[in-house]
């Protein structure tokens, strides 16, 4: 027995099993017990983490597959979560324990499971798998890069992020058109912000959204004083700035006293 492919799960099933190993070899198992793998598929993913010290769980969306972890991967029992992991709430569930996150992602669904993980990001250490390339780069990029953007400043804020190594589409059945990269998020020691963050989230966002413009014109909206504006931080365009500078950034727009609501 085997899964049929299903592309509108993002189904694409690793074959090389060195690579799975890799992927699993990239947590530290360190901080934490429970590991929770999205979208285990047929397993083999799962096959490697449960030669770990850890306790492993699944969530996975198809029924096919789940039927099939059931008969193949009996141990597993209870930790099987038959669910759509973007509805799952991960501190009810796991108790407020810590968890890795990690998992050869749906490509159709990335950057919403990353969004996740930000948004849990105080119950989960530490965060590793495989994405479309091009969002692997994305999540990764540092400023001046073209694809530096929402997702890397968001990210970055409170993970450290290493782009780990690319996987060619012939690994894969069926064959994806594109290449894909495999990235470890680790977070920070101290990721609280000094700011409000969806304060923080929509001036990174509302800069972007324009990321040709300065920041002077990308961020009108905010009604910020004159005084403020002449900081020559607002020369610049979103892309030149580091997560730092963002965080400063929304800093003194909140202390500027007039911001909008
Ligand atoms: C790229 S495949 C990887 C499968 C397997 N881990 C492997 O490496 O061969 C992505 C898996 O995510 C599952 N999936 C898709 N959307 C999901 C969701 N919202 N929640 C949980 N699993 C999902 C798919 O059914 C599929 O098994």
């Amino acid at each position: 027995m085997t899964v049929r492919a299903k592309k509108h799960l993002g189904q694409h099933f690793l074959k090389d099993e060195a690579i799975a190993a890799k992927i699993a070899d990239s947590l530290s198992f360190e901080g934490y017990r429970n590991v929770l793998e999205i979208g285990p598929g047929m397993g083999v993913l799962t096959k490697y983490l449960l030669k770990k010290d850890i306790i492993v769980w699944v969530v996975e969306i198809d029924s096919e597959s789940i039927e099939y972890l059931k008969t193949h991967y009996l141990h597993l029992s209870d930790r099987i979560i038959n669910a759509d992991f973007l509805k799952m709430d991960l501190a009810t569930y796991f108790k407020g324990d810590p968890l890795a996150i990690i998992g050869n992602f749906p490509y159709n669904i990335s950057s919403q499971i990353v969004f996740k993980a930000i948004e849990y990001r105080d119950y989960i250490p530490e965060f590793s798998g495989m994405f479309q390339k091009e969002v692997a780069q994305r999540i990764t990029a540092g400023p001046g890069s073209k694809i530096y953007g929402i997702l890397s400043v968001l990210t970055q804020a409170f993970f450290e992020v290493e782009y780990l190594f690319t996987v060619p589409p012939n690994v894969f059945n069926p064959p994806p058109r594109v290449d894909s990269g495999v990235i470890k998020l680790v977070r920070k020691k101290n990721h609280t912000l000094p700011v409000d963050v969806p304060f923080f989230f929509r001036v990174v966002k509302t800069a972007f959204n324009q990321r040709r413009k300065t920041l002077r014109n990308s961020l009108k909206s905010f009604q910020i004083s004159d005084k403020l504006k002449e900081d020559v931080i607002f020369a610049l365009r979103p892309e030149q700035l580091s997560v730092d500078q963002f965080i400063k950034l929304t800093k003194s727009i909140a202390e500027d006293g007039i911001r909008d609501h």
